[in-house]
């Protein structure tokens, strides 16, 4: 049984396109870059611990691989993650303006006893945005939850003047490397590419009957 270890909605639309039935995990991981860790050790660790959390939550189901991604946008080696609010968001369009960045996705694939890890490296050319650029895209939401403040799928894709590498990969899952990677692991799509992410979220194991908050 697959399982995809994300909150996402974009990660598990992108992994039902592979034409795959999987089940979706609902973690929570603490995404700090540790100091000096290279950006593109950081997206592997981050991506790494998601899908060993999501594997804690399944120990119990026989043959579960799960799937963990992470994507940072990375600027002069300066990772954005997702903005805090709206004035960090404009900081960060700012600083992306007319400017290329780096957008680093990285995945695990896990299951008991084994680990595979690929990563996707993509290239972004933002045209130069004014002001009144910033501040229309801000009044969306587009940039809330997104690395680096924007969203390729959406209305910044008329900032996108160039584009080189995966565009799956920037919108949160390179479905060419997730394709190859669950390959490795025997896991392959339904040719109709209709594949279905199980919308029933495994939830964390209710808290043991024996706590005290429970006792009478
Ligand atoms: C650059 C870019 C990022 N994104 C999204 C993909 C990811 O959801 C998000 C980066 O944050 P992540 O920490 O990679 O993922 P997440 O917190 O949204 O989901 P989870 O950890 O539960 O799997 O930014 C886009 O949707 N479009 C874009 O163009």
């Amino acid at each position: 049984m697959l399982y995809l270890a994300s909150k996402s909605p974009r990660r598990s639309e992108l992994l039902a396109r592979l034409g795959l039935d999987f089940g979706l995990l609902d973690i929570d991981i603490p995404e700090h870059r540790g100091p000096g860790e290279a950006p593109e050790d950081y997206v592997r660790r981050v991506a790494r611990e998601k899908a060993g959390a999501g594997l804690l939550r399944v120990v119990a189901v026989a043959n579960a691989v799960v799937l963990g991604g992470d994507t940072e946008v990375v600027l002069d080696d300066e990772v954005f993650g997702k903005p805090r609010d709206a004035a960090d968001a404009a900081a960060m369009l700012r600083r992306l303006s007319g400017r290329s960045h780096r957008v680093l996705s990285a995945l695990s694939l896990v299951s008991a006893g084994r680990e595979a890890q690929s990563l996707s490296l993509s290239e972004v050319t933002f045209a130069t945005l004014d002001e009144d650029d910033i501040a229309a895209y801000l009044a969306g939401d587009e940039w809330q939850g997104r690395a680096g403040a924007y969203s390729i799928q959406g209305r910044a894709q008329a900032f996108v003047a160039h584009l080189s590498g995966s565009y799956s990969g920037v919108m949160g899952l390179p479905l060419y490397e997730t394709a190859q990677l669950l390959r490795q692991f025997g896991i392959k799509g339904r040719v109709d590419g209709q594949g279905v992410g199980r919308r029933d979220v495994v939830q964390p194991p209710a808290p043991s009957s024996q706590s005290p908050a429970h006792s009478p």
